[in-house]
């Protein structure tokens, strides 16, 4: 089954279509790499799918559900989980404590007492475990790394149980053995979560990649493997129309 499906999806900034009639379906428990050069509309389509911009045509269906006209909270509650490039942990607290209350939907007493109860903890110390970080669970989120920073808020997300994750340069920033770390992580959670990334570390979306989708001027280029993408004649000519992108294809 289709865990997001986008028919059509177009949006114009004035006199600029930055999306322009994209068609892509996702499959429950697939990780999609999203390429093109800059401004091929890769971080304007997360947009869309999270509802931070709004449309100008088309459909987003998440599952069986069309999500196209519901505020951004909704889309979230409704399976949508956004990771954007600026971490957005709370400094001050502890991994754990992050994650108590990234799970909180209901803020108050009683959640978070709830949030104590074994299955949820269970639960946290499991993805804790996946993300690397469970030597670190009691220390501030100041104190992490950038890498480390940005697996507690994969971390957040996995909590959620989102339906789709939207993951705009989750290597951006890390060094190369945290990259190899956050490959084998991906590796992991595919198949049992719903990936979006968009990525320019071609060495990166080499290590995850299953099916590429390549953008450029605001539509679908090329869809296949990484090795056939990479053959592809337009989407060569795409990168190096784009002068300063010849490395990253
Ligand atoms: N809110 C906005 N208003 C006007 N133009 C916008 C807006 N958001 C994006 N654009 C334009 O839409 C086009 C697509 O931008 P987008 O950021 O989606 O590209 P991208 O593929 O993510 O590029 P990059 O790889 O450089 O991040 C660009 O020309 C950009 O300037």
């Amino acid at each position: 089954m289709a865990a997001l499906t986008l028919e059509a999806l177009t949006v114009k900034f004035g006199g600029l279509t930055a999306v322009n009639g994209l068609d892509l379906q996702i499959r429950d428990g697939e990780l999609r790499c999203l390429l093109g050069p800059n401004g091929a509309g890769k971080s304007t389509t997360l947009d869309l799918i999270c509802g931070k911009t709004a449309p100008t045509s088309g459909r987003i269906i998440l599952g069986n559900q069309d999500i196209t006209n519901l505020p951004e909270f909704k889309r979230a509650r409704a399976g949508v989980g956004r990771k954007f490039q600026t971490p957005s942990v709370f400094k001050d607290l502890t991994v754990i404590e992050n994650l108590e209350v990234g799970r909180s939907s209901e803020p108050g007493l009683l959640s978070t007492l709830r949030v104590f109860r074994s299955p949820v903890r269970g639960r946290m110390r499991e993805v804790l475990e996946l993300v690397g970080l469970e030597d670190a669970i009691h220390t501030r989120a100041e104190n992490l790394s950038h890498g480390q920073t940005q697996w507690l808020e994969i971390a957040m997300l996995l909590m959620q149980d989102c339906r789709v994750i939207l993951m705009d340069e989750p290597t951006a920033g890390m060094t190369v053995q945290e990259t190899r770390q956050t490959a084998e992580l991906f590796r992991t959670l595919r198949g049992d979560h719903t990936m979006i990334v968009v990525e320019h570390d071609m060495t990166f979306v080499r290590d995850i990649a299953e099916t590429v989708t390549v953008m450029d001027m605001g539509g679908l280029l090329a869809e296949g493997s990484i090795a056939e993408v990479e053959a592809n004649p337009a989407v060569r000519e795409a990168y190096l129309a784009d002068s300063g992108e010849q490395d990253h294809a």
